[in-house]
């Protein structure tokens, strides 16, 4: 066997091609396939300043790295900057910090670094000693998305970059089928999300395989953190997942089509999407009177540790405000491992 690219003996099958490259073609394949998704999703514009969320992770490393490459080797005029949520775990995200601390060095690229701690007043591991560890991913989900639209803000960055990569997202469209959620459904699979008022969210690795990126990472000899998160439990995504898998063996175009299935949806007129407004707490976007983020530690420091179930934050969100509210306000965030299938 060769290389189909150039001859060479060949080292990498490809999971989304399944062509067969020598290890610096499959590099070469994997960069420019990166910069093809950025060309026709239309993510970036020149002299934007943007936030890489950076969790020291196989994908947001990767994805610096080629950000920083195609940024230079195609002159996308782009000024980027790393961001990092600590969310106060140890044993998991301390380690971490570590290896996005390499790719600052290796990078040369500003980090930011805010923690829970510091924004919200509590750590995930204060949080789960309180609460346990049953519903902490939707603390962990919703207080991140914030975290780091507020980061990326700060740093006067106009829009955030994470590492979602294709099975990531054909996991999301797969939850939000079988949760009935049209609404994310349709907009889960975009390249570019966010409303109004919260940053926009791009995702150039949208197209790219998970083990074509764990490939990369390990030709380009990057440094990654690939520990699961301690507290993720055996989550509704995680049987998505598996489920994915399985189909990807027998067919690995199946991650696709589901991406390509919620790219073509639209949604019929009479779907109601949510009203957005400023939370009365903290100002931050929401749907609501108050923000989620509010929403949880409401809950927390009220000693309410029901608090994250959907009933039970409807029945508090009316108290709290005396407003009406609508079944939006439910579990939410961008966290992997969480039970709901948001978008990002
Ligand atoms: N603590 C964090 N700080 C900054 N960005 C984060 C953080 N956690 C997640 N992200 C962003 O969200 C994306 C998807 O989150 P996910 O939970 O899948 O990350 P992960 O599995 O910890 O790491 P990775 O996706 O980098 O392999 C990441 O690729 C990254 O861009």
């Amino acid at each position: 066997m060769k290389c189909q690219n150039c001859g060479s003996p060949p080292k990498i099958k490809c999971a989304k091609t399944s062509a067969i490259l020598c290890a610096k073609c499959f590099l070469d394949w994997f960069e420019e396939d990166v910069h093809n998704t950025i060309q026709k999703t239309l993510i970036f514009n020149k002299g934007e300043k943007i936030a890489i969320g950076v969790s020291g992770g196989k994908d947001s490393t990767v994805l610096a790295h080629i950000l920083y490459n195609l940024n230079k080797r195609h002159d996308y005029g782009l000024e980027l900057v790393l961001l990092c949520i600590d969310e106060g775990i140890k044993g998991y995200r301390d380690d971490s910090i570590r290896e996005v601390r390499k790719n600052e060095e290796d990078l040369g690229l500003p980090l930011t670094i805010l923690s829970y701690k510091d924004i919200y007043g509590w750590t995930m591991d204060e949080i789960v000693a309180k609460i346990g560890k049953k519903n902490n991913c939707t603390f962990c989900g919703v207080f991140r998305r914030q975290a780091l639209d507020r980061g990326a803000m700060k740093s006067g960055c106009v829009k955030l970059v994470t590492g979602h990569n294709a099975d990531d997202i054909a996991e999301t469209v797969l939850m939000n089928v079988l949760r009935g959620d049209i609404a994310r459904l349709q907009r889960c699979a975009n390249a570019i999300t966010g409303s109004e008022g919260s940053l926009p969210r791009v995702k150039p690795l949208k197209y790219s395989y998970e083990k074509d990126i764990v490939m990369y990472a390990h030709h380009k000899k990057l440094n990654y953190f690939c520990t699961e998160c301690i507290y993720a439990p055996n989550s509704y995504r995680s049987h998505a997942r598996t489920y994915i898998k399985d189909l990807e063996r027998e067919r690995p175009q199946c991650i696709l089509d589901l991406i390509y299935s919620a790219e073509s949806l639209s949604l019929k007129e009479d779907v109601s999407l949510p009203n957005l407004t400023y939370c009365e707490k903290c100002g931050y976007i929401s749907s609501q009177t108050m923000c989620k983020a509010c929403l949880l530690l409401y809950g927390l420091e009220n000693n309410d540790l029901t608090m994250g179930t959907t009933r039970k934050s409807l029945s508090i969100l009316k108290n709290a405000s005396g407003t009406k509210v609508s079944n939006d306000q439910k579990c939410g965030g961008d966290c992997s491992c969480e039970k709901a299938a948001v978008d990002f």
